[in-house]
């Protein structure tokens, strides 16, 4: 059927068609139905909204597919039904354990791309992936889709680093430091970042507080060949476009399978042309890895996979038992990641984590000797060498190289835990840490989480600060206050653990 084309002043989240009640009788359409729109050589899928809204022959499209396709208003396109994307069967064979190949891997993620499958058989995607998992041979096949499906970078400044966490714990503002570190040093190290995925704050959301992150290929490439280093957003871009889409059903769902979390890495690094990639691997109670040995496996899996993509990667198994750092939140993460750049000093964890990292990234780089990557590292942070980078890459995104972290807007709805008994502080749960940050309205909200005033280890006593929630809104402090007394995210322990009667 020919119709109209009627932009709507509307984002849906999803390509969204709005088609007349009468037109949708005629053409046999139905709500949430797949539709086709041809217009030309192109062709691009919809769901359908029914409405009278629109006139007949007239189709009314959400604003999201003009981020991705250029339709001009009144133009006449031809629309019909879509039939079941042949993808459908794949997810299926996955569902059901079976091993999936090349052809039907590069099938599926071309029908997410090309929104050919909508939310729901997407999370059954990511659900099976996560029952049934990949090996590695669909591990590579579905990193190299991802990647092929959308643009890739092509930097001149040789050699290539790049750093990415599996992410998981808390407050881990690391690679805001070690970016600058490592491009002070003269290195090229193109960062992406996603947005949160089980965290209460992604890279990408910390640094939206700081600068813009959403900038176009060209715009990424002429800033890196310029200072050596960008800190954005990936989903913003073309690049492995299935992995933005994908990861939005991860964190509906909280869960980051394994094998899919290794292809959305390695298919972001591969698209920006990343020579030398060093992965993080937070590894500890309350994170996505619990143990050493599985640790190991994922990094052997990484480097393996790195070695099929022709990337030389590396694998830093830290720390996760507690979060990163003192603060867990958007903008909290980006003060705290703001002051120890300008002072050269922060939390011990924050700064032994990034110029751990940082200094492997050096010595990968050839820029420092064997061992001597983290000495440099220090030197680099402590001689505001590091800040002075950031600032070029606050300026060179669009932000205000002049931020201080006292004027980050964050919550003005507070409350503060005290201790209930002295004694040790035993146990941080990250998941809790987590859970009270997103409650409080993390990520969505930039001013929300939390700032921790003790760590694993510190002796308190009764009624010091352990730490206080931050809200934009009394509702989302209410929640996150509530929360925080169901789950005890700080244990606190004396050393008389305790006393068995003679009961
Ligand atoms: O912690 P969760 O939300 O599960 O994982 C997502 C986070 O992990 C990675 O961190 P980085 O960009 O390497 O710093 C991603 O980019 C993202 O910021
Ligand atoms: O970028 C990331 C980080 C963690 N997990 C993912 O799937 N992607």
């Amino acid at each position: 059927m020919k119709a109209k084309i009627r932009i709507l002043d509307v984002y849906t989240g999803r390509f969204t068609v709005v088609i007349n009640e009468n037109d949708a009788k005629k053409v046999k359409l139905h709500p949430e139905d797949l539709v086709k729109i041809e217009s030309g050589k192109k062709t691009v899928y919809g769901d359908v909204v029914i409405s009278n809204m629109v006139e007949e022959g007239e189709i009314g499209l959400s604003k999201d597919i003009l981020q991705v396709h250029s339709f001009s208003q009144g133009e006449i396109v031809n629309i019909a039904p879509a039939g079941t994307p042949e993808s459908i069967r794949y997810i299926k064979k996955k569902m059901h354990g079976e091993k999936l190949r090349k052809v039907e891997i590069e099938s599926i993620i071309k029908d997410i791309v090309d929104r050919k499958l909508r939310e729901i058989e997407i999370s059954a995607f990511v659900t099976a992936l996560e029952i049934n998992g990949l090996d590695m041979d669909e591990i590579a096949a579905l990193t190299v889709a991802m990647a092929e499906t959308g643009d890739m970078l092509d930097i001149d400044r040789k050699p290539i680093m790049d750093v990415h966490s599996i992410g998981g714990v808390p407050g881990n503002k690391t690679n805001i430091l070690v970016v600058p570190i490592v491009a002070a040093a003269g290195l090229t190290i193109p960062k992406t970042s996603s947005r949160a995925i089980t965290s209460a704050a992604g890279t990408a959301d910390v640094v939206e507080v700081l600068t813009n992150v959403s900038l176009s290929l060209d715009e990424i490439k002429r800033i890196v060949e310029k200072i050596g280093a960008c800190l954005v957003w990936g989903g913003a871009l073309n690049l492995a476009p299935a992995d933005d889409i994908t990861i939005k059903a991860e964190r509906a769902l909280s869960i980051d399978p394994r094998g899919l979390m290794l292809a959305s890495i390695m298919s972001k690094k591969y698209a920006m042309g990343s020579q030398y990639i060093l992965i993080d691997i937070p590894t500890g109670k309350g994170v996505k890895v619990e143990t050493m040995e599985e640790a190991r496996s994922l990094a052997r899996d990484f480097i393996e996979l790195g070695k099929r993509l022709g990337q030389y990667v590396e694998v830093a198994i830290t720390y996760g038992g507690q979060p990163v750092g003192h603060t867990v939140g958007p903008a909290l993460e980006a003060k705290e990641a703001l002051q120890t750049l300008m002072t050269g000093k922060g939390p011990g964890s924050l700064v032994e984590k990034a110029t751990g990292l940082a200094g492997i990234l050096l010595e990968m780089g050839g820029v420092a000797p064997a061992g001597m990557g983290k000495k440099m590292a220090k030197e680099i942070l402590e001689s505001g060498k590091a800040y002075q980078k950031m600032r070029e890459i606050i300026e060179e995104q669009g932000g205000n190289p002049d931020i201080k972290p006292e004027e980050i807007p964050i919550g003005d709805k507070t409350y503060t835990f005290t201790a209930p008994t002295s004694g040790y502080v035993t146990f941080i749960d990250n998941k809790a840490i987590t859970g009270i940050a997103r409650a409080a309205g993390a990520p969505e909200d930039k001013g929300a989480g939390l700032e921790l005033y003790v760590k694993v280890g510190e002796k308190v006593k009764e009624g010091d600060p352990l730490f206080t929630i931050y809200a934009e809104s009394e509702a989302r402090l209410d929640q996150a206050i509530i929360y925080a007394r169901r789950t005890e995210p700080i244990r606190i322990e004396g050393m008389v653990l305790q006393r068995i009667g003679n009961i």
